[in-house]
């Protein structure tokens, strides 16, 4: 397999949480494992090409064997890596503990807001020693590629049942919630429950990257009564169906998004070329050198 071939064109990129630690059915066309002023990915980046000619990036969060706990996940690196290959959309997925009824295992979940629970411990910008920026956040996701999604599984996985719209807590981990905790993020209008959309859709967005996450429920975490708390046991039963859910979704989704590249109907692409740039608050007499050439790694020409 190549793995000098230097890639700039890699628009779309896929990334794979738990149990989702390939893509199938692609011309693989090489892998890449850069090192970036924020160290090295995950793991090698694997691309690969669509039967129309779409390049994809795939890359396992936590390594593929699962070898990073989420705290762990070297999320600058990750985004900085993809941000180099050219990509403007990632298709983040991850396994998420449910929090309500309705959202059943096996379901799939777009959301569109998040709750931080991280506890401060994971680096989560580029801007920083010297280079000082603050980026929109309010809108996490990108509306636009929610829609596609949902358009898309309606033929890709049409015995797989969607929720829209909804709010993803995101705690530190790696152990799971207490009760309390539960029904705490119950109360404040939380759905679903993962360990790993923050800080990677932040850095994401400081990259200038459309950035939406689907979420595979694999639990009903430890509110609900009569239901054994979650357990590593339960996630793992439930992974092996989503996953192959997934790579349905994605054998449709990715030339859906190459065509909404190309039309520029993507909402936060258009919206976010050239944010950064007006993000940054550093008078340019005061910006630290290495700071600001770390920062073209990833903007070139702003900083
Ligand atoms: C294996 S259960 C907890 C683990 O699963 C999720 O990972 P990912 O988001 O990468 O699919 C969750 O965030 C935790 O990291
Ligand atoms: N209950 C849960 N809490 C946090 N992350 C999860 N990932 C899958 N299930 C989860």
């Amino acid at each position: 397999m190549a793995e000098n071939t230097i890639f700039t064109d890699v628009k779309v990129a896929v990334i794979g949480g738990s149990g989702l630690y390939a893509l199938e059915g692609l011309q693989v066309l090489g892998e890449v494992n850069p090192l970036t002023p924020w160290g090295h990915p995950s793991d090698k980046i694997v691309i690969s090409q669509t039967p129309h000619g779409t390049k994809v990036a795939f890359l396992a969060r936590h390594g593929r064997g699962h070898y990073l706990n989420p705290s762990e996940v070297p999320a600058r690196a990750n985004i900085a890596a993809l941000k180099h290959l050219g990509v403007e959309v990632i298709l983040a997925f991850s396994a998420v503990g449910s929090l309500r009824e309705e959202i059943a295992p096996r379901d799939f979940v777009i959301p569109s807001q998040v709750i931080d629970r991280t506890k401060g411990i994971r680096p989560s910008t580029f801007f920083e020693k010297g280079v000082v920026a603050h980026a929109m956040f309010a809108d996490p996701f990108d509306t636009s590629l929610a829609a596609l999604i949902a358009d898309v599984a309606k033929t890709a996985c049409p015995g797989v049942k969607f929720h829209e719209n909804k709010t993803l807590v995101c705690m530190e981990g790696p152990q799971f919630s207490t009760r309390a905790e539960s029904h705490m993020y119950r109360s404040w209008g939380c759905d679903i429950i993962n360990m790993s959309v923050l800080p990677e859709s932040k850095l994401a967005r400081e990259a200038e990257i459309a950035y939406q996450m689907v979420c595979m429920s694999t639990d009903y975490d430890c509110w609900r009564e009569g239901e054994e708390a979650v357990n590593v046991e339960a996630v793992i039963a439930n992974l092996g169906q989503n996953s192959a859910n997934a790579k349905n979704l994605l054998s449709q989704l990715i030339q859906r998004v190459e065509v909404a590249l190309e039309q520029k109907s993507l909402k936060t692409v258009n919206e976010l070329k050239g944010s950064m740039k007006f993000s940054g608050i550093t008078d340019p007499a005061k910006r630290d050198g290495e700071a600001c050439k770390k920062l073209a790694y990833i903007l070139p020409g702003y900083f």
